[in-house]
């Protein structure tokens, strides 16, 4: 790009089906702005970005990201993670707040927040903790975190849940006067101790301790009847179970203010990969049942589910090539969502790209109260975009992502879909390799 064509930041990109829809129409866009659609527009002074047939959308909103900064830049740095988050085709994520140390004040939740701004290749908004040091115990100031620069929207002790009742009914009455939104991590913890897998056949082959289903189910009913005492919303993180969706179900058509995301790996992996011990598998929640991952799929198409979120969780190599139940919980999930959803969803026929679209920006942009994201490719709107190519089959390899940790689940499996360029308000924030080069 050219100095000129930086400053006056206009760009063309050509050729684009918007949602998949439609015949292919060129995206004029003006300091990060929308400003005209229509086939053959003329480029005038603009970069022209050439994605003729590739498909256009806004660009993907993360509710559930971990970045790792402060405490283990080791593994994923706020500028890492960026970087990863832009290759995936998102314009904003959230950074969860089990940073070390944890980002349970102001100081450390407006660090986050200027730090992503500085980087300036996704939005980065932090998630505050709901408890001082994420230790269920004290109610931390979200108040002040909401108030400060980082502007804090999403409060929740990720890693952990706020399982005693009394402090999550006050941390729910508290953030409906504040506005805010608590999202849980469902997890009964006197149901799991030592527990590293699913509770069922194959952990009982494999002789690891079992993760009940009870222990997600029990903590999502409480909190959908403490939402709805409180008169608060909850949002459910990473959904695993058939038995949260039936919950899911029943507590919305009680009128309670409940959402949920689910994340890649629920959808589309089962506790049979856990036969060959490889720590990759091991995440929290576990890896379910491929009945629950049917269920929680057809949830998501439903909207009982809400939206999708990673819970892209880095670790060193380490803390994972180590005995299964030693190894850390998590895995890489920023790079791999889109091809994902759109292999489960797309290439299936269950579902279109405007439905893509709803579950990862939409609706996620809407539950976590963003205005400027998850909006329509319209004339006058944010330029967000992510565009995928539909029909360019890739292998993941580890060391081939821009995460600074290679934990991910999906090595040398392939997909069709891949995300080829992203823009962040008119600025082109990704670009894969190969890609036809801009000119003017
Ligand atoms: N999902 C995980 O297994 N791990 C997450 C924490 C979490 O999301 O619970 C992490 O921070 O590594
Ligand atoms: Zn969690
Ligand atoms: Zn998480």
């Amino acid at each position: 790009m050219t100095q000129q064509n930086a400053d006056n930041n206009s760009l063309l990109l050509k050729g684009v089906r918007l949602y998949g829809e439609g015949d292919a129409v060129d995206v004029r866009i003006d300091a990060g702005v929308i400003t005209e659609i229509g086939p053959g527009l003329a480029a005038e002074d603009a970069t022209v970005v050439d994605r003729s047939g590739q498909v256009a959308l806004p660009g993907f909103v993360d509710m559930h990201t971990h970045l790792r900064e402060p405490g283990r830049e080791d593994t994923e740095t706020i500028e890492s993670g960026s970087r990863a988050a832009a290759s995936g085709g998102y314009t904003a994520v959230f950074a969860m707040a089990n940073t070390q140390p944890v980002a349970d004040n102001q100081t450390i939740t407006d660090s986050v927040y200027r730090i992503g701004r500085d980087v300036g290749l996704c939005d980065v908004h932090p998630v505050g903790a709901v408890t001082v040091g994420l230790e269920g115990a004290q109610l931390a100031e979200m108040g002040q975190m909401a108030a400060g620069e980082g502007k804090v929207k999403i409060f929740s002790d990720d890693g952990k849940c706020v399982h005693e009742p009394m402090i999550m009914r006050r941390a729910l009455e508290y953030s409906a006067s504040l506005g805010v939104l608590i999202a849980q991590h469902a997890e009964e913890p006197r149901l799991t101790v030592g527990a590293v897998a699913h509770e069922g056949p194959n952990a009982a082959r494999l002789g690891l301790a079992g993760w009940p289903r009870a222990a997600e189910e029990s903590i999502v009913a409480r909190d959908a009847l403490l939402a709805r005492d409180a008169g608060a919303r909850v949002h459910i993180c990473h959904a695993s179970t058939a038995g949260t969706v039936e919950l899911l179900k029943w507590a919305k058509a009680q009128g309670v203010d409940i959402t949920a995301e689910v994340t890649p790996h629920h959808l589309i992996l089962d506790d049979s990969k856990l036969d060959t011990y490889d720590g990759v598998f091991r995440v929290n929640p576990p890896l379910r049942e491929s009945s629950d991952a049917e269920a929680l799929r057809r949830a998501l198409k439903d909207g009982v589910v809400d939206c999708v979120a990673t819970d892209h969780a880095p670790h060193a190599s380490q803390e994972k090539c180590c005995e299964f139940a030693q190894a850390r919980p998590g895995m890489l999930g920023l790079e791999t969502a889109l091809p994902i959803v759109a292999q489960l969803f797309v290439e299936s026929g269950e579902c279109d790209w405007r439905w893509v679209s709803r579950v990862m920006s939409e609706r996620p942009a809407q539950i976590a109260g963003l205005a400027d994201q998850g909006r329509p490719l319209e004339v006058g709107e944010p330029a967000n975009i992510a565009v995928i190519d539909d029909k360019r089959e890739w292998t993941v390899t580890p060391d081939g992502l821009q995460s600074l940790s290679e934990n991910t689940p999906y090595a040398g499996m392939t997909f069709q879909a891949a995300v080829s360029t992203t823009i962040l308000r008119g600025k082109v924030t990704h670009q894969r390799e190969n890609e036809g080069e801009q000119n003017r």
